[in-house]
């Protein structure tokens, strides 16, 4: 869907592509999976490709999106990064690298669902005493990382507009005899199964009602045109780590 966003911009060009060494698409034209074949082949050299590119658009894996990060940095290459599951320290390393080049890093670069983060602030700002907050997500069984990068932004909005700090009051998950709720966490539930896109539930649960909060990715392609939004957004950038929020004017 990056691909195919890109060669159908008329603002953007696709001049590297790239998937693991042991893949069996290397060396193929990376346009023709999306029926627009464009002279490009699909490589495993990120280093060759970061050289000639503007931006990098990274959704891999933590460990990957270090390396490329390294090799971003090195060649003045601007980066849009979309993989979530960071440890504290890789985020420290991204904005570390930000120094030096622009970094947009988002868990979710959809705009409905940074709309939703602005909703969720106005919400738990109103609902700020009597509501147990919980966050429920679910998605496809590929999925490596849990809670999800979003579930977890939504949970740092919320606990901001609160006044919380989300790592004294998150509760990932419950089992067994876990004693009454205490109104003070924000719990975590996390669904697995299928080809769920991406559903995620902020719930705020009172005595007498209820409000719940939900955005329903049905299409990955959301992701992909918010990536050329913030791929836009650093192009005339030459450093500084921003998220979807910034590039939306959100902030
Ligand atoms: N911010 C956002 O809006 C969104 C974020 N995401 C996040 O993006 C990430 C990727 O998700 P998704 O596209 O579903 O995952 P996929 O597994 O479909 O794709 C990941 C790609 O990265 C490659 N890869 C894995 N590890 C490495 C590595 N160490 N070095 C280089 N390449 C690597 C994989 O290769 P191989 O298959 O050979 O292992 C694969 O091509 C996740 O963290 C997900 O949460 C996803 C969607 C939206
Ligand atoms: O892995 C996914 O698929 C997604 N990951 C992101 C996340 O962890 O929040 C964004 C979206 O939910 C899809």
């Amino acid at each position: 869907m990056l691909v195919e966003s890109i060669l159908k911009a008329p603002d953007t060009a696709l001049v590297a592509a790239f998937e693991q060494p042991d893949s069996p698409f290397i060396g193929k034209d990376a346009g023709e999976l999306v029926g627009l074949p464009c002279g490009v082949a699909i490589s495993s050299d990120v280093a060759a490709g970061v050289a000639q590119a503007d931006c990098l658009i990274d959704f891999t894996r933590p460990e990957g999106t270090l390396h490329h990060l390294e090799l971003a940095r090195a060649a003045g290459c601007g980066m849009v990064i979309g993989t979530t599951g960071f440890s504290a320290d890789g985020k420290a390393a991204i904005a570390a690298a930000a120094e030096h080049i622009p970094v947009v890093f988002a868990p979710n670069m959809a705009v409905g669902m940074n709309a939703v983060f602005k909703l969720l602030d106005v919400a738990a700002r109103i609902l700020n005493e009597g509501y147990d907050v919980e966050i429920i997500e679910a998605h496809h069984r590929l999925k490596v990382d849990a809670p999800s990068g979003t579930a977890l932004r939504m949970g740092e909005v919320v606990a901001d507009a609160l006044g919380r700090d989300l790592d004294a009051c998150a509760i990932y998950g419950r089992e067994g005899v876990t004693g009454e709720r205490d109104g003070q966490t924000i719990g975590f539930s996390t669904i697995r199964g299928g080809d769920i896109v991406g559903d995620h539930t902020v719930l705020f649960a009172g005595i007498g009602e209820r409000i719940e909060i939900t955005h329903k990715s049905g299409s990955r392609m959301p992701y992909a045109a918010g990536s050329l939004r913030a791929a836009r957004f650093i192009a005339p950038r030459k450093s500084g780590l921003f998220d979807m929020q910034d590039v939306l004017g959100l902030k």
